[in-house]
């Protein structure tokens, strides 16, 4: 348990290092059996600790701390998916900058083809809300663009679910590229 730990330390410090969160926005979870090790509110992912991480039962009884305000968001998706195990979400810059003008961003890179099967995209719900809960996990993809928030994504496992956002914010860039270039 303890190295699964480190593994979700270093995920969220990378998050934050990436830029793909800034102060104390986004918010990681993994399922292992019946509890979700989840991050804390109001917690910046890049000084986090194993200490700190919340724990939750899926039945959505506390165990441990004070989990994220999006906590609805990640028990509904497991509970929705059963192959999902690890959610990462994030404010993605470029991810967002679409969203915001309702642009899809296309597969055009090989790693888009590779590990990102389709990007789903759901409207702006308020942040922390059950109907942002609700959207989100009703999404069958394992790449879901909140409008003017950010970034869902998730995977068998937390390598796998980081993994792909970092995949879809270099297709978001790479799709700004090119857009700009042809101009
Ligand atoms: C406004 C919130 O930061 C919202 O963006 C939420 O989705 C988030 O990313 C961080 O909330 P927590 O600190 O409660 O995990
Ligand atoms: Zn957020």
């Amino acid at each position: 348990m303890d190295h699964i730990l480190a593994e979700f330390v270093d995920v969220c410090k990378k998050l934050y290092e990436r830029k793909y969160v800034v102060g104390s926005g986004g918010n990681v979870s993994i399922k292992v059996g019946n509890l979700v090790f989840i991050t804390p509110t109001g917690h910046i992912l890049g000084f986090m600790e194993k200490e700190k991480i919340c724990i939750v039962d899926m039945d959505g009884d506390i165990l441990k701390g004070k989990p994220t305000s999006e906590l609805n968001m990640h028990l509904k998706i497991y509970k929705n998916r059963k192959d999902v195990n690890a959610i990462v979400h994030t404010h993605c810059m470029y991810c967002t900058a679409f969203s915001n003008i309702d642009k899809e961003i296309k597969l055009i890179t090989p790693e888009g083809q590779l590990f990102i099967r389709k990007i789903d995209y759901i409207d702006y719900y308020p942040c922390g809300s059950m109907e942002l809960a609700e959207a989100v996990s009703g999404s069958e993809e394992s790449a879901i663009v909140l409008k003017n928030h950010g970034l869902v994504t998730v995977g068998e496992t937390i390598f796998e679910a980081y993994l792909k956002t970092e995949v879809v914010e270099e297709l978001a860039q790479m799709n700004y590229i090119i857009h700009n270039m042809i101009k």
